[in-house]
This record gives structure tokens, C-alpha cells and sequence, in this order.
């Protein structure tokens, strides 16, 4: 998704939570310096080559979340041919015995599972924002960056891209759209979870959104949305 299409939703996302457009590009810099120091040479091509070693085309890709009943939808990722796990999801399907072929997160949960998927030459997605940069400059540093795509919900600048999505979980599904999946598969939702905080409720309500929007982009109809549609205005969107 180029950044002026992306960037009028960022806005409303930015009002809607509070959070300075200024802590984002901070933020953004901070893992473009982190990056652009720890790579040989080009750091933009180290992200390239990572981008295209992960092709979806022609795939069904399960997206996995971290909703808790993720343990019972195996059949679900067993579906798919490729699978992007959202954050806590990574650790969880990891434990099951599933491999990945990417993680998203930004890193406030189970940081060494994304560092221990690094080393191994699986991809992470890792994401920096205005209330991050702690835990970017204190984990990325031990990961092998030449499974890292770093990315920002601000503008992209150097090597950290923007893919489109604001929680792990959305941003997840637009990784795999990016990359060419045929056919998205969500284990591991669960939009209506008590057991969430009220600002969880509020990023889920923006992922629900979202990927509303990503699947009328794509022409396609993800079916956890099913029964929640007409509750997502995303009328102001392209
Ligand atoms: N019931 C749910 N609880 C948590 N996440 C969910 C749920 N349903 C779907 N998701 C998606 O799964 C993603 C990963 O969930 P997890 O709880 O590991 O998130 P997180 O690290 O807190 O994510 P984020 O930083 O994006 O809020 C979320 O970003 C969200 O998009
Ligand atoms: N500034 C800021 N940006 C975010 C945040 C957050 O807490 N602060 N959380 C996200 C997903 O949980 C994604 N983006």
C-alpha cells in the first residue's frame, strides 16, 4: 500500500488514540539508524532480499492471532499453505508444533520468541511507534537482521517500509496481501473477547476495520468479519 493511501486512516488512528504523529517518525528513525549500522552494506537491499524470499503468490495464507482460542483452530492453519503469526500466535503455534513463515509484532510480547525466529532465518516483521522505542533499542539489536523487515505506520523511510495495518494482527494481513497471498484464513480471532482491556477492545475495533477495508480492496470476503459488517464504516477510506 503506498503511504498516501494509507495515510489518511493513520490519522484517524492517531486522533482516535491519542498518540503523536512525532513518537511514530522517532520511532521510525530509531530502527532505520539501529538497522542501517548493524547491516553490510546496503540496508535496503538486505530488506528487499528478505521481502522477496517470502513470497505468497498463489497461496492460502492463515493469519494467525493471538485471540486464546487460537490452540483449537489448527485445522484452520493446517488449510493454509503459508502462515504469518501475530505476535503472541508465533509463541503459540511454536509450542504446538507448527512452523511459521513470518512473525509481526511490535515486540511487547514475547521478544525472545522473535529474536530465537531471527536466528533461525525466519522473517519478523518488527514494527516501531511512538510507544516502543524502549523495547526496539534493547531487543533488535541481538536479532539477525537479515530476517528482519522493519516497518513504521509513518511515513516509510530508507529501509523501514510500510505495508499498510496498525495492529499486529491486521498488519500481519497486509504483509501477506503485499507479498501476493491468493487467499487469507484467520485462526486465532476472536473480535468480541471479554477477557481483552479496553484499549485492546479499541485496536481490535480499528483491526476489524481494517481488514473490512483490505478485503474490499481485495475483492475478497474474509470470514471472520461474518456477521460484523455492517458495524465497520469504512466509508472514509479509499
Ligand atoms: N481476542 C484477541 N486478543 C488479542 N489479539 C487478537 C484477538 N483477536 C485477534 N487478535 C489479533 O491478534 C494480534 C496478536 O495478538 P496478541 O495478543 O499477541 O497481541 P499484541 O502483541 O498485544 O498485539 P498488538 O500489539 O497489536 O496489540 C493482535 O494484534 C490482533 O490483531
Ligand atoms: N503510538 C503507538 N502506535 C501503536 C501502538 C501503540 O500502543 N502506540 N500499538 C500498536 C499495536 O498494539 C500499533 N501502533
Amino acid at each position: 500500500m503506498d503511504f498516501e493511501t494509507w495515510e489518511p486512516v493513520y490519522e484517524q488512528i492517531l486522533d482516535d488514540f491519542g498518540y503523536g504523529r512525532a513518537g511514530d517518525k522517532r520511532a521510525r528513525d530509531v530502527l532505520r539508524e539501529l538497522f542501517e549500522t548493524r547491516t553490510d552494506g546496503d540496508a535496503t537491499a538486505t530488506v528487499e532480499q528478505t521481502l522477496a524470499g517470502l513470497s505468497f503468490e498463489g497461496e492460502t495464507v492463515a493469519v494467525a492471532g493471538g485471540a486464546p482460542g487460537l490452540e483449537d483452530d489448527i485445522e484452520t492453519v493446517e488449510r493454509a499453505s503459508a502462515v504469518v503469526a501475530a505476535s503472541n500466535a508465533a509463541e503459540t503455534l511454536r509450542t504446538v508444533g507448527v512452523s511459521i513463515d513470518c512473525m509481526v509484532t511490535d515486540l511487547d510480547k514475547v521478544p525472545a520468541t522473535a529474536e530465537a525466529l531471527t536466528t533461525e532465518g525466519v522473517p519478523v516483521a518488527v514494527h516501531a511507534h511512538g510507544d516502543n522505542v524502549d523495547v526496539v533499542e534493547a531487543t533488535v539489536p541481538a536479532f539477525n537482521l537479515d530476517a528482519v523487515i522493519p516497518t513504521t505506520q509513518a511515513r516509510p523511510a530508507g529501509s523501514v517500509c510500510n505495508l499498510g495495518g496498525f495492529t499486529d494482527g491486521d498488519r500481519a494481513a497486509f504483509l501477506a496481501d503485499a507479498l501476493g497471498a491468493e487467499c487469507l484464513l484467520f485462526p486465532g480471532w476472536a473480535f468480541d473477547d471479554d477477557s481483552v482491556t479496553p484499549e485492546k477492545r479499541q485496536k481490535l475495533s480499528w483491526a476489524a476495520r481494517l481488514l473490512h477495508w483490505l478485503e474490499r480492496r481485495r475483492n475478497e470476503r474474509f470470514d471472520v468479519l461474518d456477521g460484523r459488517r455492517t458495524g465497520l464504516d469504512i466509508s472514509s477510506f479509499a
